[in-house]
């Protein structure tokens, strides 16, 4: 999920400056995460995470303790998934569901104007009763995901993935805590209830030239973690303009700052604008994992992130109204449910 750039934005720009990153670190999490970490090696290891979040936006992971055959399963449904005729994937269709989950065909979210996306989607969020109070009071981001049927085995192995990429997402949350100076559990209970998406993603083949998979954007959350197929194709932008490849490696995840997040660090942190370039031609696929904090979190500037220099750059917000405000933006059936076309 994510916005587009296209609205000049000076302030924006001032703000890349000095982002003049040409590469992507890895970071290894072992000596946070692993069975030997300590207190001072998990400070280190947040420190060097707080200089790409600051410098880049971007970084990959390594180390990150996540079982590499429930990738591979997951890899394998969301293929399983997409092989499906586009009748059964359209019985499932995101305009048809009462929250914000569910498939998306080509053309159908389009999130810079200049350059539609080349993509479809299938959304999962956090699994919730139809009965929870937020998803009865309306809150899209909330409620029980709708799967698709006949297709056993694949809600299990994407669940699954969703919880792994859940518990590390509120690993690096905790990483991000200590690195911005606060409490290492500041986040803990902001997060217990997120407004988290897995998405998963194909962008078809193509012949000619090379084509705007997704277009350029920043994603809306506070963090993304991606794992992509072999074919490459992320590209990330620097504050010179140039496009920065972000390719795959094995074994690592690319994480990056989302806007809620830079809301949250005064812009300490960089929600850097990113695209997919498809120069193989090939079919791509994709898993981002949006990680959101509660709907109801007041977003407010953190401490060590303003001074008398620097004050706060936005207002304080609540989240969740942030967030559906920019879904309402970027998604065709959601400018419909709005009254832009009913
Ligand atoms: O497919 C990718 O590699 C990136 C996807 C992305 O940037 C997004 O969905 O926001
Ligand atoms: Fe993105």
């Amino acid at each position: 999920m994510s916005s587009s750039v296209h609205a000049p934005n000076p302030d924006r720009l001032a703000r890349e400056k000095g982002r003049n990153f040409t590469a992507v670190p890895v970071i290894d999490l072992a000596p946070a995460i692993g069975p030997d970490a300590t207190s001072v090696s998990r400070q280190a290891v947040a420190d060097e995470i707080g200089l790409a979040c600051e410098k880049i936006g971007f970084f990959y992971v390594a180390n990150h303790g996540v079982n590499s055959h429930k990738i591979s399963t997951a890899w394998a449904e969301a293929k399983r998934f997409f092989a499906l005729p586009i009748k059964r994937k359209n019985e499932i269709h995101i305009s048809k569901l009462p929250n914000h989950r569910g498939y998306l065909g080509i053309g159908e979210e389009t999130l810079d104007a200049y350059a539609a996306d080349s993509k479809e989607v299938f959304k999962i969020g956090l699994e919730l009763p139809a009965d929870d109070p937020d998803f009865v009071n309306g809150i899209i981001m909330y409620g029980p995901n709708t799967w698709p049927r006949d297709l056993p085995g694949f809600r299990e192995t994407i669940y699954s993935y969703y919880q792994e990429m859940s518990a590390l997402s509120k690993e690096l949350f905790r990483l991000f805590a200590l690195a911005i100076g606060i409490d290492e559990c500041f986040f803990d209970d902001k997060i217990d209830k997120p407004m988290a998406q897995l998405n998963l993603i194909r962008y078809p083949a193509h012949e000619g030239e090379p084509r705007v998979g997704i277009g350029a954007h920043s994603d809306y959350e506070c963090l993304t973690l991606l794992a992509q197929d072999n074919n490459g194709g992320l590209e990330a932008r620097n504050a010179a303009g140039d496009w920065i490849a972000v390719p795959p490696i094995e074994g690592t995840f690319v994480v990056n700052i989302g806007d809620m997040m830079a809301r949250w660090t005064n812009d300490r942190f960089a929600s850097t604008v990113h695209r997919v370039y498809n120069r193989s031609r090939n079919e791509r696929y994709s898993m981002p994992f949006f990680c959101g904090c509660n709907y109801h979190t007041i977003v407010s500037c953190l401490p060590h992130c303003s001074s008398t220099n620097n004050p706060p750059h936005y207002p304080d917000t609540v989240a969740g109204e942030h967030l559906v405000g920019r879904l309402d933006a970027t998604n065709a059936h959601r400018q419909k449910d709005n009254g832009a076309g009913a």
